[in-house]
């Protein structure tokens, strides 16, 4: 693990929010074009978050044709976005908002088509606006073999974030949702 991923030694153990959503609850989609969790995205992975203990979540994604890298076996880009989706989901724990700053991942055992990943994520530290943390994704079940991992660090940002830097079309589309959940999912971890 990197340097940069070594949390300082003023850092803080994290803190379940009280208001997180309880142990095996589903999180649902942040936003419904998201790559990573949204159903509107025919190709994305539609991974299904859960909440879990402390300051933890769980996830499962099934790798399909449309995530092969070499015939037969998920692309490595996308098990590393399987592994950032599912540490992004740790900001409903913490209920802050937060991007990813790093992401270092390691790959161990080749994924085929057809596999269900077991994805585990918990925050291991806090420092400042940085949030530090852990995913691993299993095969064959969900205390099967390791085969990828990933250590983050994420930094927490203000929804100004999304509306200063997405492109205005997306922007205005989720905001003008009339949905008033889901644009407030879109926008704000806490709806
Ligand atoms: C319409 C749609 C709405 C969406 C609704 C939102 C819902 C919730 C969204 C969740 C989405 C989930 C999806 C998966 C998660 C992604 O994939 S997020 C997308 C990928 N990530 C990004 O696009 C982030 C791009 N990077 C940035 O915007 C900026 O670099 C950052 C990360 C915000 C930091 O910039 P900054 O705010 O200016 O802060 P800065 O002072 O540079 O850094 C703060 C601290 O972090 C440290 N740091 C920053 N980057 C790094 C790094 N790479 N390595 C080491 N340390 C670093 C700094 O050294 C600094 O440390 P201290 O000096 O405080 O000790």
């Amino acid at each position: 693990m990197s340097t940069a991923l070594t949390p300082p030694a003023e850092a803080r153990p994290p803190v379940r929010h009280p208001d997180a959503p309880a142990p095996g609850e589903p999180l649902g989609a942040h936003y419904a074009y998201c790559f990573g969790c949204g159903g509107g995205q025919p190709h994305g992975l539609h991974l299904e978050a859960r909440a879990g203990e402390g300051v933890s979540v769980t996830a499962e994604f099934t790798v399909t044709t449309d995530h092969q890298g070499a015939p037969g076996l998920a692309h490595g880009g996308v098990l590393a976005t399987a592994l950032d989706e599912t540490l992004g989901a740790l900001g409903w724990m913490l209920r802050v908002i937060a991007v990813t700053g790093r992401l270092e991942t390691d790959f161990r055992l080749p994924v085929p088509v057809g596999t269900v990943l077991h994805l585990q994520a918990e925050v291991t530290a806090v420092h400042g606006r940085k949030i530090y943390s852990t995913a691993t994704g299993r095969i064959g079940g969900p205390e099967g073999p390791v085969a990828v991992r990933a250590d983050a660090l994420f930094v927490e940002v203000k929804v100004d974030h999304f509306i200063d830097n997405g492109r205005p079309e997306e922007i205005q589309a989720a905001m003008a949702d009339p949905d008033q959940v889901r644009r407030a999912r879109a926008f704000e971890v806490n709806p």
